[in-house]
């Protein structure tokens, strides 16, 4: 599902408009029935106060609409126009002037208002600033939304939690709404799944109201929300007769005395992904553990005993993951650099492989073209150098994915996945992944699936959703606390499963 820009979504509104002709105040209408539809189905009358803060553009012309129609229903409601601009919006006047005929007035917030009581059992609709947020709350707007965040009340959020610009982290962290939920117009945003601005956006779901579609398929979106349906697609399908060889060799090259158990999970992830054969390379420490662990993986040994020293392979693999627990001895980093120019297939690079090309710049030039790059926030700051906010960070990581010609995965809550000028964000996981060796299963899936004849970018998206979906198959089994990476690896045959047919009700796609 494509991520719209603000700009992007304006121009699909001028569009609708147009194309339709109809009027904006008839979308407005619209979009405020879709949110009085999805309240009304939940609450059925319930007796509960609803208090509705809206401002004074079209967002706040959402409220007023919404208030409407509330009030016809039977809501119990109270109104309050945050007055934060003299510049009010054609459709919010007309819809202020259409509640007024149904006899609700609503107060009028100023900067030398009191702030108005809000009951921890009451509702709070925020109608206060949509996506034409462009410069910081005034600083008794931004107050009243801390009185909002400290009531304890369910506060629902519409299109976007106020206070949060679309295009850069907020100015001030406390003047932005928490929102309980957010129910956004047509398209996710890709603010929503960032985490410096996810964090206020605690559930969301989209409302579909009524854009145009021939302008939803026309547009370009630079970056994607990469649910089932997009995944689908994607798969290859094992065929009737073909043997182990048909779906590759991977070699999986890491470890270290001590952390060998991190190719035991990255060879036998590789394995479960589907990859035909795998051979693992370990210091001469990890033969024994390796053979008896995983008995459908071959082994091969550096010649010294507790770091990789000198990497050399007696056949060319389909595909390498390397990095995982293989440390940053120098004589390591020299053999990684030394495989970095041997090798023209692509590879998949994780933990401490990144670390080495951090500390040696010079080698990223002899990395494999189409490689896939899987840091977590840390390792991407040792490659990228610091960054301003989640905006630059993407913008620094796009720039590096196309100088280097990789894939770059950014581990995260939502996972994203950058090559080109395109970026791809990840729906499935959860917290309870965050755990030890999680990663090193995730660079074995994707090298299974690039081993399988997925292209690199596919194999990223695929794998990333797929270890996501894995583990939150463990996590609704037993707990975010109890998920461990071999428990994600056992989980993967079932993911694939999930994909290729899903449970009756499916949201996986919500926040
Ligand atoms: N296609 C859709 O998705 C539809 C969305 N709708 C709703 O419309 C809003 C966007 O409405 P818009 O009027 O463009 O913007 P806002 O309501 O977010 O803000 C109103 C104006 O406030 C000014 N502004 C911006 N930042 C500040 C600030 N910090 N302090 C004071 N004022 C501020 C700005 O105007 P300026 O000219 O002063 O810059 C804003 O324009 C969208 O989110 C949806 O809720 C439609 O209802 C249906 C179609
Ligand atoms: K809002």
């Amino acid at each position: 599902m494509k991520i719209f820009s603000a700009q992007q979504i304006y121009d699909a509104d001028k569009f609708t408009i147009e194309k339709q002709q109809i009027s904006s105040d008839v979308l407005m209408e619209q979009a405020a029935t879709k949110l009085f539809e999805w309240i009304h189905a939940r609450l059925r009358g319930t007796k509960v106060q609803i208090q509705l803060f809206c401002g004074i553009g079209n967002n706040g012309g959402d409220g007023m609409v919404l208030a409407r129609l509330l009030h016809e229903h039977g809501y119990t409601i109270k109104v309050h126009v945050v007055n934060y601009s003299d510049k009010r919006s054609k459709d919010f006047l007309l819809n202020l002037e259409r509640l007024k005929e149904v006899k609700v007035w609503p107060d009028f917030i100023n900067e030398d208002s009191d702030l108005p009581e809000i009951s921890p059992n009451d509702i709070v609709v925020d109608a206060i600033f949509g996506i034409g947020l462009n410069r910081p709350p005034d600083g008794w707007v931004g107050n009243l939304i801390q009185h909002i965040n400290a009531s304890q009340a369910f506060v629902l959020s519409v299109d976007v939690p106020s206070g949060l610009p679309m295009d850069r982290s907020p100015w001030n962290p406390v003047h932005v709404i928490e929102a309980s939920y957010v129910l956004s117009f047509q398209v996710p945003k890709l603010v929503f799944f960032l985490p410096e601005t996810g964090v206020y956006v605690n559930e969301w779901e989209l409302l579909d109201i009524g854009l145009d579609t021939e302008i939803l398929d026309r547009t370009d979106a630079t970056y994607q929300l990469v649910g089932r349906q997009e995944i689908l697609p994607l798969y290859r399908p094992r065929l009737k007769f073909s043997h182990k060889g048909t779906y590759g060799h991977s070699m999986i090259i890491g470890g270290s005395y001590g952390k060998i158990g991190a190719v035991q999970l990255a060879s036998n992830a590789c394995l479960t992904t589907g990859s035909g054969l795998v051979t693992v390379f370990v210091p001469e420490c990890g033969y024994q553990s390796l053979q008896s662990a995983i008995p459908e993986v071959m082994v091969l040994t550096d010649e010294d005993e507790r770091n990789i020293s000198k990497i050399t392979l007696p056949f060319v693999p389909d595909v390498i993951g390397i990095g995982m627990g293989i440390g940053t001895e120098e004589k390591t980093a020299k053999a990684f650099g030394n495989l970095l120019k041997e090798m023209k297939a692509p590879m998949v690079i994780d933990a401490d492989g990144l670390n080495i090309l951090a500390k040696n710049p010079k080698m990223l030039k002899d990395i494999p073209k189409n490689s896939i790059l899987t840091p977590h926030p840390k390792e991407l700051e040792r490659l990228l150098g610091k960054w301003n906010d989640d905006f630059d960070k993407l913008e620094k990581a796009k720039a590096f994915a196309l100088q280097h010609d990789v894939v770059l995965v950014i581990k995260g809550a939502h996972t994203i996945i950058l090559y080109g000028d395109k970026g791809f964000v990840n729906t499935t996981g959860n917290p309870g992944m965050a755990t030890a060796g999680s990663g090193d299963v995730l660079t074995g899936m994707i090298t299974g699936m690039v081993a399988q004849g997925y292209e690199p970018l596919h194999a990223a998206i695929f794998g990333v959703y797929l270890h996501g979906l894995a583990g939150d198959i463990c996590a609704s089994q037993q707990g975010y606390e109890a998920v461990k990476a071999s428990e994600i690896c056992k989980m993967i045959g079932r993911g694939f499963m999930e994909i290729l047919s899903p449970p009756e009700v499916e949201d996986r796609e919500k926040g």
